[in-house]
């Protein structure tokens, strides 16, 4: 996917508690970072899971550069704490949050960014678990929303995302984009991300 264009490569890690499906650890971002080389991946790990500070230090090892925990499972000064952890290992800190998660709760999205802890909020645009999943167009909204009160902060989208959804993503205020049917099940992975990052940059 590196070769066909991706500027990052989106981990899915679930545990099969926060959402009822297991996927891989750390032990697999290590050797996929072996595996690219000496090239400069940039390994966005999204943690689909209920305690995702025990992980932390792992990813770090295995050569992580990004961590997206879950809201609905840390947050408050807790959430604050494990930002501050994420970047002092030297990764980017990421907040993710599900579909009908708002961004305004005490102790929520808003203050995370609002205090410059974190680089990057996830809006699920599916209920996290699985791939192939429909796009759900009302996360548009809440994308909307963090766009206007935060012009230059990295907003991703991820689920059902495609070049026709990308086009709603983008128009929201997404500038990342994260699709995993749509560019691996593509006969030409490389016209799809092409497309993806046409949206974002005529949005922009
Ligand atoms: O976090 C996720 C689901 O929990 C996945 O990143 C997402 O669903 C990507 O797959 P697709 O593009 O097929 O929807
Ligand atoms: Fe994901």
């Amino acid at each position: 996917m590196l070769d066909e264009g991706a500027d990052w490569l989106h981990v899915d890690i679930m545990d099969g508690h926060f959402v009822p499906n297991l996927t891989i650890g750390p032990p697999v971002v290590a050797d996929l970072a072996k595996r690219v080389g000496p090239r400069d991946a940039f390994f966005d790990c999204h943690l689909s899971v209920s305690n995702p500070a025990t992980l932390v230090p792992a990813l770090a090892a295995a050569g992580a550069s990004s961590v997206t925990f879950h809201i609905e499972v840390v947050s408050g000064t807790a959430a604050e704490e494990l930002c501050k952890t994420i970047r002092s290992l030297g990764m980017r800190a990421a907040v993710a949050c599900k579909p009908s998660t708002p961004c305004d709760e005490d102790g929520g999205v808003y203050e995370l960014v609002d205090a410059g802890l974190v680089d990057m909020v996830l809006c699920l645009s599916v209920e996290p678990g699985f791939g192939g999943q429909k796009f759900n167009p009302a996360v548009c909204d809440k994308v909307s929303a963090l766009r206007a009160r935060y012009p230059d902060l990295d907003i991703q989208m991820d689920g059902g995302v495609n070049p026709s959804t990308a086009e709603l993503c983008a128009r929201a205020g997404a500038n990342v984009l994260v699709a995993g049917s749509a560019v691996f099940g593509a006969a030409n992975p490389a016209q799809v991300i092409s497309q993806l990052r046409q949206s974002i940059l005529n949005a922009s």
